[in-house]
């Protein structure tokens, strides 16, 4: 029990103030229900001995019921309350399973809010399936295995303690020796099976991510599995994990279910104890009421008991849910608000800003050496800088840093003489961003360049700017439907470039004041490259454009060019600067047609 008040105080305080009212008085009002009946079988206990024997009923207060002519209508009366008792728990039911889902809402919300805000590191280190889990298929489990069942606790202590009462009252000797007994069953049922259902829930919840991991991971690659043939393969693993996740689930729903046949046997032994008791103590006519008694208070007892160690066994199952949950939301929350109290947060001037970086360095949390060493560079205003370099050495890790992605271990990042972390907010807003990778989602043309899940958020006339200024609007509008047609799920109706081009659409549909491209052409045919970077180009002076590329023709205009190398800038000028400067630089462009200095070096320039 001490472990469902564990898990559900921390539970309950990252809920709404109202819903937590909700729930308080929910646990009130079962425990209110759960003594009428009590009361009902009370009386029922008390009219039964007259009835049976024929004798008088007599009631303190009321008197003789019989002589009264009141046994019948009490009776009546008493199958009222029991009727009425029925309908208010189906109505409190009804009311408090529709509050319930909004609870469920408020925790996932809390608990996305929280991935959301998480700093980037801590995020690349999380598995995006496992979050899906968590914020939807978790958070369910933890309302409905969790909270749900520890709110009806209340209902079941109230008829405990009420039945514990009546036993007292009417024989405390029978009722001293059946407390002790149900508590010592109740202690077996804590200490085997509550540990064994925590341990299960556990496997339960590993293996279900597992399985959803594996499920994700071989649907992003269906094409190279079909076409290597690992079909079987992938099959084999997805087999593997869903039979340890089912064998986990059949023995979370068994373990839930030995309880009740352990405290079925623990009240036809308990029968058998009390008659005992009752027969050397006070003979056969004290074994008979003595069982009488124990009956009743079993019949209400037992199915109590039982269903309080259901609840404890379905807390138990969820609690790995439950926990995990908590945590990330708490830990997500002292982040976010750690970071506003040491950072507060500063808007930049309307004008558009330097950008400086001053001795960064970065590494990846367990790497051996560092991304960024030591990186002293400028970027003006209005300017289009390219950084190049080969494959691993530091471009995009780069990129994430001056998009205040990843914070730098060493040195600091200057937007317009500020500080990046404290203008780190309103630095975001101005920024466009193209990935090496677009990520599309299963919504319109329209809707992915605005990246709204909501058509009503919008603005057509930007999309179709947007659409221009990429090279994409006359292609989107040739297509049935146009901005508004289907792109398919992760953009499987588009083409390579058409996806790099509406990515390029949607980091240009905010007008950012800085563009940051990371290889975001090299999925076009050289004329549609050419026409995107002289539309790109038409943004100088306005827009900052930072692009990462290995396809020299992109970037042969640049302003600045920054070679990198072992994650520092080995060299920075213009193009020709630094063809004149590195020789493996000087190889590529000339492979690439665009110097005539070859000579010497490796090729390992990207
Ligand atoms: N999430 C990560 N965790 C740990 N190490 C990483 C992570 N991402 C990148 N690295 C390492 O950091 C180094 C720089 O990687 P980065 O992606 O910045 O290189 P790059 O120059 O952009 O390469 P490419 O041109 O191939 O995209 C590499 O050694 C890489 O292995």
């Amino acid at each position: 029990m001490n472990s469902i008040f564990k898990i559900i105080g921390p539970l309950l305080r990252t809920l709404p103030e109202g819903s937590r009212r909700f729930l308080t008085g929910y646990g009130a009002a079962s425990a209110a229900l759960a003594l009428l009946d009590v009361v009902a079988l009370g009386l029922v206990a008390a009219l039964l001995p007259g009835l049976v024997g024929g004798t008088d009923v007599v009631f303190p207060v009321l008197g003789n019921l019989t002589e009264q002519g009141l046994v019948l209508p009490l009776l009546g009366a008493i199958c009222l309350l029991i009727v009425f008792k029925g309908v208010l728990a189906v109505l409190l039911l009804r009311f408090a399973t529709r509050r319930f889902a909004r609870h469920e809402v408020a925790i996932g919300d809390r608990l996305f809010a929280a991935y959301l805000a998480s700093p980037w590191e801590q995020r690349l280190g999380r598995n995006s399936a496992e979050i899906v889990r968590s914020v939807d298929v978790g958070v369910g489990i933890t309302v409905s295995g969790v909270l749900m069942p520890a709110m009806t606790l209340f209902g079941e202590l109230g008829t405990l303690v009420a039945v514990v009462v009546v036993l007292f009252i009417a024989q405390p000797l029978i009722a001293v020796v059946t407390m002790v007994y149900l508590g010592l069953v109740a202690l077996l049922l804590a200490r085997v099976i509550s540990p064994r259902a925590v341990a299960i829930g556990q496997e339960n919840r590993e293996w279900s991510n597992r399985t959803a991991k594996v499920l994700y991971e071989a649907l992003g690659a269906l094409k190279e599995i079909t076409l290597a043939g690992r079909g079987p393969e992938v099959q084999a693993q997805v087999h593997a994990t869903r039979t340890k996740s089912a064998q986990a689930r059949a023995a979370a729903i068994q373990i839930s279910q030995i309880p009740r046949y352990i405290l079925e046997t623990a009240l036809v032994v308990g029968f058998a104890l009390v008659g005992g008791v009752g027969l050397t103590t006070a003979g056969p006519a004290g074994a008979v009421s003595a069982v009488g008694l124990f009956a009743i208070a079993g019949f209400r007892l037992i199915p109590s008991l039982t269903r309080m160690q259901a609840v404890q066994s379905s807390v138990n199952t969820s609690a790995s849910f439950a926990t995990q949950i908590v945590k990330d939301i708490k830990d997500g929350e002292e982040q976010m608000a750690r970071r506003s109290a040491e950072r507060p947060q500063r808007e930049l001037p309307a004008a558009a800003a330097d950008l400086v970086l001053e001795q960064v360095s970065f590494s990846y949390p367990g790497a051996t050496a560092p991304a960024l060493r030591d990186i002293s560079i400028r970027i003006p205003a209005g300017s289009h800088v390219a950084f190049v370099g080969s494959s691993g050495a530091g471009k995009s890790t780069l990129v994430d840093v001056l998009l205040g992605l990843l914070e730098p271990d060493g040195g600091r990042i200057l937007v317009g003489g500020e500080p990046l972390e404290f203008v780190l907010e309103s630095w975001r807003r101005r920024i466009g961003y193209v990935p090496q990778e677009v990520s599309l989602f299963d919504a319109s043309v329209a809707q992915n360049v605005a990246l709204a899940w909501d058509p009503k958020k919008v603005d057509r006339a930007r999309v179709e700017t947007a659409l221009r200024r990429a090279q994409l609007l006359e292609t989107v509008l040739g297509r049935e439907g146009g901005i508004d047609a289907l792109v398919g799920e992760r953009g499987i109706a588009l083409s390579g470039g058409q996806r790099q081009r509406l990515g390029i659409a949607r980091a240009l549909y905010d007008d950012p004041l800085v563009l940051v491209m990371d290889e975001a052409t090299s999925a076009l045919d050289t004329a549609t490259e050419a026409a995107v970077t002289a539309a790109i180009s038409e943004l100088h002076g306005q827009v900052t454009v930072i692009t990462v590329a290995h396809r020299l023709s992109t970037i042969r205009n640049a302003d600045v060019v920054f070679f990198m190398r072992d994650g520092t800038v080995a060299a920075s000028g213009t193009f020709d600067d630094v063809v004149a400067r590195v020789p493996d630089f000087a190889r590529q462009a000339a492979l690439a047609g665009l110097a005539t200095r070859g000579e010497a070096g490796d090729s390992t320039a990207g």
